[in-house]
């Protein structure tokens, strides 16, 4: 199978460099819009597919990220690899601004967000022990190594609904719950790309210390757009490195993120309503086959 990398751009990061053949193409999905036309082109040879997740000009808040519509527009069309790059707020001291964390685990905080392609009418429950891909992870951390960025790998993220940052007490308290890092985006982003069957990475750049930090201001839009802006090329060196990690033949996922949904399925094929199977042609289109093409 060939591979086809997708790359979501967090906050400050709203496009990326050096795509051959670059252009900015609509997606319709059967879950609304995505947050913005996605760029599609070649990087090394490879297919690579970006979407700013907040839109060019940072559009959406947290809550508002059509995250459905997203991923189905990047398994739509064909990616086979999820990158996800996030501004985070270290909960911990050795997490600095300007580090990278390759995260691998989440605490799912958010409420106000859908959360499933699945429900009534063709419910499924996939595995979510392991939120990541270990293969696509390591690849982002040995290309951030590449770059020269001091990267962490595994890590906690803790998700949190916004658009507000957190108090201090919430933020001792994810603290004493092992959190290391704190985002608004990372769910149900994670859970959306496994329902889908796509291999998910997440890389969290570093730009506060959230408001825990006795030694530190809390986190305001200026210090969180001021790392960012330093860490700009770090980010695109990342994902400039990825095409020669990945390569462009790709054997199916070791850890069996490309076949999520052989055991999730739970609604007998004859209760199976329709018109969601319809919607489902892009996420599930390999388990429902002619049901989902509609
Ligand atoms: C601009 S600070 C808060 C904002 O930044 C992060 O966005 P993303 O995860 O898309 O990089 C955070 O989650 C908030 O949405
Ligand atoms: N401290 C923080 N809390 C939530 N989201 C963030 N994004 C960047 N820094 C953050």
């Amino acid at each position: 199978m060939k591979t086809m990398i997708g790359v979501i751009g967090g906050s400050g990061v709203y496009q990326i460099d050096g795509l051959e053949g670059a252009s900015w193409v609509k997606v319709k999905t059967p879950w609304g819009k995505p947050s913005d036309e996605v760029l599609l082109g070649r990087l090394d040879g490879v297919p690579m597919a970006f979407l700013p997740r907040h839109g060019r000009g940072h559009v959406h808040a947290p809550s508002d990220v059509p995250f459905r519509a997203n991923i189905d527009a990047l398994k739509r069309l064909g990616c086979t690899d999820v990158v996800a790059v996030s501004a985070v707020g270290s909960l911990r001291e050795d997490f600095r601004p300007g580090d990278f964390v390759v995260v691998d685990q989440y605490i799912d905080r958010t409420f106000a967000r859908p959360k499933s392609f699945f429900g009534a009418g063709c419910v499924a429950h996939v595995g979510f022990a392991h939120p990541t891909c270990p293969r696509l992870s390591a690849a982002c951390a040995d290309a951030a190594r590449g770059a020269g960025v001091t990267v962490h790998e595994g890590a906690t993220y803790i998700a949190m609904e916004g658009p507000q940052f957190s108090t201090l007490a919430e933020s001792r308290l994810y603290r004493s719950w092992g959190a290391d890092v704190i985002g608004m985006t990372g769910m149900p982003e994670a859970k959306l790309a496994r329902e889908a069957e796509l291999c998910y990475a997440s890389v969290a750049m570093v730009t506060d210390y959230d408001c825990w930090h006795p030694g530190h201001d809390a986190v305001d839009v200026a210090a969180v757009i001021a790392t960012l802006t330093a860490n700009a090329g770090n980010a695109r060196a990342l994902v400039a490195g990825l095409p020669a990690r990945l390569g462009a033949d790709r054997a199916p996922c070791p850890h069996g993120c490309d076949r999520a949904l052989d055991m999730a399925l739970m609604t007998a094929p004859d209760k199976r309503d329709p018109d969601l199977l319809a919607r489902l042609d892009a996420v599930a289109g390999r388990v429902l086959g002619g049901a989902a093409a509609g």
